[in-house]
């Protein structure tokens, strides 16, 4: 079967069906997964949500602007947390912080810095990409195409060099390297601010949109999470609800399927337009409630900018149907959002 669905194919939303089925049908395609954050993509031909792979060609520009963009954390254990986060104190500190700790900042959209809390870690997540390194690649990718095959949006493995391959490798190692300058960072600043004790925070990462070149072929990842040995992966469900942590399960015959790939969130129920109506459909009593959890958030005018409300739970698909459909993955933590820092250097 060419196509493996992790989620209820019955209720994947026609606009992405639609293309994924018209994707399908390319004589150069392999196999495809598709994962239950599955969501219409109205850039490019493939849904976000879903991995494929490829023998004699590659799609350079499937994956968008934003190749490398992925998830990093650093999990400290709670015998090493001194205090509880005092948001009335330190939000805006950290918020400024964040803003100054890399040169091109977290990056706009669903990009976010957040500490979050299970029963035995505190975490510190980041979720962003390769910023201008990336665009700077993917106009690259456009000559290429331009050049070598005009009109099409697939390019010859050939054209895969290993300086090509050594270019894109340096795009991913920059969003990776971006990932870590960020929890490090924050980590420090819990340090300094004495929140935590000194101790040894253990570091993972992971990469959900990227092109994987290897012996084989090419998988394709856009807006799937790669799973590589036995690490551990974050899989952000939203701002309010926090992030599964859970790692391959090398012994389930549905990890190949999978691309060795798993969904990257929860994934949008309401595009951004959409969300912005249900917030206004809500009762005031409602929307209160999000003015007192997320008060850190609400502007001068004592209300949410639009880009913030773009990002609340409502936005996203219910999470509960993540771990069932996706048999080849463990459970290894679940996190609740402490606090949340969005949107720097956009
Ligand atoms: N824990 C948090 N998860 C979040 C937040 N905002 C979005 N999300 C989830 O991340 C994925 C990935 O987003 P994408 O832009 O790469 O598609 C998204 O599907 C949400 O489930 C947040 O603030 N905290």
């Amino acid at each position: 079967m060419k196509t493996v669905y992790f989620t209820d194919r019955s209720a994947v939303e026609q606009n992405a069906l639609q293309s994924l089925l018209a994707f399908e049908e390319k004589p150069n395609i392999g196999s495809i997964a598709v994962f239950p954050d599955i969501h219409f993509c109205s850039e490019r031909s493939i849904p976000v949500g879903v991995a494929f792979q490829t023998t004699e060609v590659f799609y350079p520009l499937v994956t968008g602007k934003d190749m490398g963009c992925g998830v990093a954390y650093l999990r400290i254990p709670r015998s090493e947390v001194l205090r509880p986060f005092d948001k009335a104190r330190h939000y805006r500190a950290l918020e400024r912080e964040v803003h100054r700790m890399t040169e091109e900042g977290l990056g706009g959209g669903n990009h976010f810095l957040a500490l979050e809390a299970s029963a035995d870690y505190l975490y510190i997540i980041v979720h962003t990409g390769s910023r201008n390194l990336g665009i700077y690649m993917y106009q690259q990718n456009c000559r290429l195409l331009q050049q070598h095959n005009p009109g099409q949006d697939w390019l010859p493995i050939e054209r895969a060099t290993p300086n090509y391959r050594h270019e894109y490798e340096r795009v991913l190692g920059y969003a990776a390297s971006r990932r870590r300058e960020f929890v490090e960072k924050t980590y420090d600043f819990l340090r300094r601010n004495q929140y935590v004790a000194a101790g040894a925070p253990v570091f993972a990462d992971s990469c959900h949109n990227l092109l994987e070149f290897a012996a084989g072929g090419v998988i394709h990842r856009k807006g799937s999470t790669q799973l590589l040995g036995e690490s551990e992966v974050v899989i952000p469900l939203s701002m309010s609800r926090g992030s599964l942590i859970v790692k391959p399960n090398r012994w389930n015959r549905a990890l190949e399927q999978a691309l060795w790939s798993c969904a990257h969130g929860a994934g949008r129920q309401y595009s951004r337009t959409d969300t912005l109506k249900y917030w206004h459909s809500l009762k005031r009593a409602e929307k209160d409630a999000y003015r007192q959890r997320f008060a850190e958030l609400l502007n001068r005018q004592g209300d949410f900018d639009s880009s913030i409300l773009q990002e609340f739970d409502f936005a996203y698909k219910d999470s509960a149907a993540l771990l069932a459909t996706q048999p080849h993955l463990i459970r290894c933590d679940e996190t609740r959002p402490i606090v949340t820092v969005k949107f720097t250097g956009v």
